[in-house]
């Protein structure tokens, strides 16, 4: 026995990695393989490492089976150097088609693949394959376990012998099942031997590790153009290995060598001239001829690869998406499919992680103006996305410049600052040689010219040794104050905008912006190079999902999407709801808007949905799937909703405790809207915050239906103050149920008859004595005077109620309706002494702007005089003003009733659509 002793000076892979690109001089394992040479020695092999002995006979049987199992491939790569066939045709005529590991998962799927490959009507077709599901794994676990001297290497293998053959049987027969058979078996065999070599050696080289791994291309690729040729077209199978020629290019990657390549192939095929053609994946040479892989993504890059050496019409990679999304849909749910592509948007975004191709994989076809096109095998309708130089729906519309979002987690931003880094040339790359030197990866900077701070963001688990380095680096200047400090600001995300052009088109970036600012989101910096591809934003971590959906529904969904909770499904909330839902649609076609209420609670049930309730059966829903009425759960249920953006909940209550919650809502960036007067009629100082706070944000909060109901009163009043007009007084007929009771209150109908039929129309607040007693008018004139920037309470306006004394503390409106009509009496008396002075009784408001007072009382008017003239539940309001002197500005019309009240909401609704960007 003699001992064969290597002794590495070299780490095993680094020893290996030399062995392989060390040309030799062929030994007694070498031969001569047509002009070239084999020059693997395997008995120089200094990866076999440490001081490992091998009996010689077995050491020398094993050297060389395994220098014969390499063999084959090398043989059959080489090339006469001035020997090239001409056959590889030049043209359109080659469709490239690449189907990954899953459309490999079964002997179905590779039936499926062979049916859509025959379904292509072009002239020629090459398919790259790669293994069948999960084999590459298992063949890197082999060669994993031989190493670590794991005997079940073995049975792993068994494993894999069993699947592939069950697979051939399912799906060959006859002679070429036999075929693959007989191969199957064969590789096996040799792939035992160069197992247990391994297993002996306790080590595998790159080379050894890759040939056992291509394994699985091999015997994919065979399959398939067995199964090609059972539906009855010719066709060959293409170990790459002999083609395909590549050089490492340094950190696990290689440089495909094109001509070496072209050369190759053009000889492949002057043998095999066929026009289906499958290959294998993820498998190549070096110039050495020693196998090797593409690495990470290889299959895709070898279909990039060969598309461009044949200069292919398309390549066509098929997957199991329907195609590239516009962002990750786990985090938006109504992330689209693209259509189309540019290559360089391919690029940024699989920079972002998102699962387009490997950027290497884009360079080959890139080259050649190729169109890549990604599609779903399991789901042939969908057209896929096609990523390709001029995308044809890039024609300048500002949304097509943004064709996805991308977010990277788990950063943290850096802050130098100081004056002493104006100016002075050298600190930024100070900084950053810093930063190297302790290996970090600055994921983004920003430097604003005025050069007092540079910004730039790292991985979160980097930042510590980051800024320890740099305190270390700059210690006499933070010490001589020319530093003022060295920042960390953790928790932070990257949210990027990627699309061509963008950078260089107006508004784009101004609308990404608004809309981070519509979702009440703080940007912490922001980097945008000359590259038109790439606009990115840091931020808060826990903003970052809902930041993402924000932007992306401003550019993908309609304008406008707005989520709604409705609060008070009773007279107006439930018109409300059924006016929504008969306008959906048209809003949505004409002006982009896109409402979904996800939320109704009335005070006893609630009912939630995360992406809107179905309109036309809501009380029914309601009623059935309802839950029992919780309104913090609810306005969370609304908050936490991040599938929308824009958030509004709609106050249909008259109930001053859900009003006392709109600071909050406000705060929390949800937009509110109400009819009801509680809050604003509520005290002075609450209402004085609530406003301050609303006029500070982003975030909105309209109340047109307080007054006059769907009557344009405070948008009037407010066009007036903010064009610069002075009010000087406004006076009219504010309730809707008190006009309609004095209009219809002519002599024919008793008192309390009138005030159910208002009661009845809907005109009158839940309880109607908030309607009789004045405080509803009193209420609505609050508003106006507060609006007019009166500083009044409630209990300033003296107010002249219509309620019986007798009658004010009944317990319920319904027993205040039954005890009306005692006093039907005492109201005929007075309607008949107005009517004798040939006067009408009308309950008024006043705001007097000029005395800074409010009043609130019963008035009589004469019969010609414009408040006399009125009809229904008119209300009238006359603004006297600077400019409308002389002449009062009046509106006047229906000012109560469900429709018109529940359309004034809706009207605000609209209101807010258009303020979050809606088209007008
Ligand atoms: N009816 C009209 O013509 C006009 C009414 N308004 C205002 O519209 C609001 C609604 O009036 P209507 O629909 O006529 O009253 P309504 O009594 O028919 O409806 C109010 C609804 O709110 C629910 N509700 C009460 N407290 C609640 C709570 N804490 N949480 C959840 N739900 C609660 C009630 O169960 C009821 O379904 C009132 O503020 C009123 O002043 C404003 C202008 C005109
Ligand atoms: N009850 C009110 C309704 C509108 O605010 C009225 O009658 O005007
Ligand atoms: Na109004």
């Amino acid at each position: 026995m003699r001992s064969l002793a290597v002794a590495s000076p070299l780490p095993p892979a680094a020893a290996a990695v030399a062995a392989r690109r060390r040309p030799r001089a062929a030994s007694s394992f070498g031969r001569e393989v047509g002009s070239q040479c084999w020059k693997y020695d395997l008995g120089q092999d200094r990866s076999l490492g440490g001081s490992l002995r091998i009996g010689q006979s077995q050491g020398s049987l094993h050297r060389q089976r395994l220098t014969n199992l390499l063999r084959p491939a090398a043989a059959a790569i080489s090339v006469e150097q001035d020997e090239v066939n001409t056959y590889l045709p030049k043209g359109d005529m080659w469709s490239v088609h690449k189907f990954g590991g899953t459309c490999m998962g079964t002997p179905q799927r590779i039936q499926s693949v062979a049916d859509i490959v025959l379904g292509d009507s072009s002239e020629r077709k090459l398919v790259i394959v790669s293994a069948m599901s999960k084999v590459t794994d298992m063949m890197y676990n082999l060669v994993h376990k031989a190493q670590s001297r794991d005997d079940s290497y073995t049975i792993s293998l068994e494993e894999i012998f069993e699947k592939h053959m069950a697979a051939a049987k399912d799906l060959l027969d006859g002679e070429d099942l036999a075929r693959f058979l007989s191969q199957l078996h064969s590789d096996v065999s040799n792939l035992r031997a160069m197992l247990r070599a391994i297993y002996i050696a306790g080590h595998a080289t790159e080379s050894f590790s890759d040939f056992v791994v291509g394994h699985g291309e091999l015997w994919s690729a065979q399959m398939l153009s067995y199964a090609i040729k059972k539906s009855g077209a010719p066709c060959s199978w293409m170990d790459t290995r002999e083609v395909l020629v590549v050089k490492p290019s340094g950190s696990n990657q290689v440089d495909p060598d094109y001509l070496e390549s072209e050369k190759r192939l053009k000889k492949w095929f002057s043998r095999q001239p066929a026009d289906i053609v499958v290959a294998t994946g993820f498998i190549a040479t070096t110039a050495e001829n020693i196998p090797t892989t593409l690495k990470r993504d290889g299959s895709d890059f070898s279909a990039a690869i060969i598309g461009s050496l044949v200069r292919a019409r398309q390549v066509t990679i098929w997957t199991d998406v329907d195609g590239v999304f516009s962002a990750d849909p786990r985090k938006v749910s109504e992330a689209v499919i693209l259509s189309t592509l540019s290559y360089q948007e391919a690029w940024e975004m699989s920079y972002f992680g998102a699962n387009v191709l490997h950027p290497r994989t884009i360079i080959p076809v890139m080259k050649d103006n190729i169109p890549i096109v990604i599609r779903n095998m399991f789901n042939i309708s969908a057209p896929g996305t096609m990523i390709c130089r001029q995308p044809t729906n890039d024609n300048g519309d500002l949304d097509a410049c943004v064709k996805s979002f991308a977010t990277i987690d788990n950063l943290a931003l850096v802050n130098v600052e100081g004056t002493g880094m104006a100016g002075v040339p050298g600190t930024s790359s100070a900084i950053f040689s810093a930063v190297k030197d302790v290996g970090a990866n600055v994921i983004m900077i920003s430097q604003a010219s005025s050069e007092h701070s540079i910004c730039f963001a790292v991985p979160e688990q980097e930042v510590a040794a980051v800024s320890a380095a740099l305190h270390v680096r700059f210690r006499e200047a933070l010490a001589a104050g020319r530093l003022s400090k060295v920042e960390v600001i953790n928790g932070c995300s990257i949210l990027a905008a990627v699309g061509l052009r963008m950078a260089s088109t107006p508004g784009v970036s101004a609308i990404l912006f608004d809309a981070l600012a519509k979702a009440n989101i703080n940007v912490r910096a922001i980097a945008q190079g000359c590259s038109e591809y790439n606009i990115t934003v840091v931020l808060k971590q826990e903003d970052c999902v809902r930041a993402l959906r924000a932007v992306h529904s401003r550019f993908f969904l309609s304008k406008t999407t707005l989520a709604v909770g409705i609060i008070g499904p009773g007279l107006i909330g439930g018109t409300l709801l059924n006016q929504l839902k008969d306008q959906a649609s048209v809003l949505k076609e004409n002006m982009n808007i896109d409402l979904r209420v996800i939320g109704i609670t009335g005070s006893s049930r609630m009912l939630l949905s995360d992406t809107g309730i179905d309109l036309t059966q809501w009380k029914e829903l309601l009623r059935k799937e309802g839950e029992p009425a919780d309104l913090a759960n609810f306005v969370r249920h609304l908050s936490d909703n991040h599938v929308f953006p824009n958030k509004v909940l709609v106050d249909c209550t008259a109930d001053t405790s859900v009003a006392s919650h709109y600071y909050d809502w406000l705060k929390k960036g949800i937009h509110v809207i109400t009819p009801n007067k509680k809050a604003n009629s509520g005290p002075l100082d609450r209402y004085l915050k609530l406003r301050t706070l609303q006029r500070a944000s982003y975030t909105h909060y309209f109340y047109e239906a307080t007054v006059g109901a769907g009557l344009p009163i405070i948008s009037t009043l407010r066009g007036l103050l903010e064009t610069g007009d002075k009010i000087l007084r406004i006076e009219g007929i504010f309730s809707g149920t008190l006009s309609y009771i004095f209009n219809n209150f002519e002599g024919t109908k008793t008192f309390s008859n009138v005030v159910a039929e208002a009661k009845e129309a809907g005109y009158t607040e839940p309880d109607p004595r908030d309607d009789l007693s004045g405080t509803d008018v009193a209420r609505k004139v609050i508003i106006l005077a507060r609006e007019s920037c009166l500083r009044l309470e409630l209990s300033n306006i003296p107010v002249k109620s219509l309620v019986p004394e007798a009658l004010a503390s009944c317990s319920s409106a319904d027993e205040f309706m039954q005890k009306l009509p005692s006093f039907d009496e005492d109201w005929a008396k007075q309607r008949s002494e107005a009517e004798a002075a040939g006067e009408v009784l009308r309950y008024v408001g006043v705001v007097d702007a000029v005395n800074k007072e409010g009043q609130v009382e019963l008035r009589r008017y004469k019969k010609d005089h414009p408040f006399a003239q009125l009809s229904g539940s008119d209300n009238i309001i006359a603004f006297t003003t600077s400019r409308y002197k002389e002449q009062p500005l009046i509106v006047r019309g229906p000012g109560a009733g469900a429709e018109v009240t529940a359309g004034g909401v809706f009207c605000d609704i609209l209101r807010l659509a258009s303020y979050l960007g809606a088209p007008s």
